[in-house]
């Protein structure tokens, strides 16, 4: 057991909630609202922006090349190959980099991204690498899910480019790297009592990541 499945087992519950979402399950059966994914796609480009923050505040606060050049890879990662591709799917479902630059954050995107970046400003790069554990490595795992579940059929999935994305070779590699590097920061720096406390810093990452697919399928009215 890698300290990863050693978080998931202590959060049960907060795992299901976000990986077994609404918004997921209805977006496997092709059911989910158009505009409910729209919703999620502005909100996830700003999302991505602070995402990016958080792998140079891990560039930061490495204390050696190795997870230096770690952080660096992972924000490159953002900022070279996800937004990108971000951008070009937000494109074919309307959205355009105009739309997207004029969008402001809902609550829920505030709420998930200050606490990841908190996280890792009040501690040390375990802190920061626990909290962002679920982004990664859980978004591999619910596009893998996702792809099996819906096999040859995802070739006119409605959602197929997204699914596509996160369960091909280079997102499911990125996240293989991302969980061995999490375990071996963890092997140096995790002491058996911290445990307890990144197993909760953990759950809440979880849960807020839950609160993001909520967000999408609740939109909130003006004001
Ligand atoms: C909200 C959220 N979590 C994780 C990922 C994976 O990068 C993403 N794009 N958006």
């Amino acid at each position: 057991m890698d300290v990863f499945d050693r978080l998931k087992a202590a959060a049960p519950d907060a795992w299901a909630s976000y990986v077994e979402h609404d918004f997921v399950r209805r977006m496997g059966e092709g059911s989910l609202p158009e505009e409910a994914f729209r919703t999620y796609l502005v909100q996830d480009y700003l999302f991505l922006i602070q995402f990016a923050r958080a792998y140079a505040l891990a560039v930061y606060k490495g204390r050696s090349l190795a997870d230096m050049r770690a952080a660096q890879a992972g924000l490159s990662a953002i900022l070279d190959v996800e937004m990108g591709l971000h951008v070009r799917l937000c494109a074919r479902w309307g959205l355009s980099p105009d739309d997207l630059e004029a969008a402001t954050e809902e609550t829920g995107t505030v709420a998930y991204t200050r606490f990841v970046l908190d996280a890792g400003a009040a501690g040390d790069l375990l802190d920061l690498h626990v909290a962002l554990a679920p982004c990664v490595i859980g978004y591999a795992e619910i596009g893998r899910r996702l792809a099996e579940e819906i096999g040859p059929g995802l070739a006119t999935h409605p959602y197929r480019e997204w699914i596509g994305e996160y369960a091909g070779e280079a997102y499911q590699e990125l996240a293989t790297s991302a969980r061995r590097h999490l375990g071996d920061l963890a092997a140096r720096a995790m002491t058996e009592s911290r445990f307890p406390d990144l197993a909760r810093l953990f759950a809440q990452a979880s849960r807020l990541e839950a609160d993001f697919w909520q967000m999408a399928l609740d939109p909130r009215g003006p004001r």
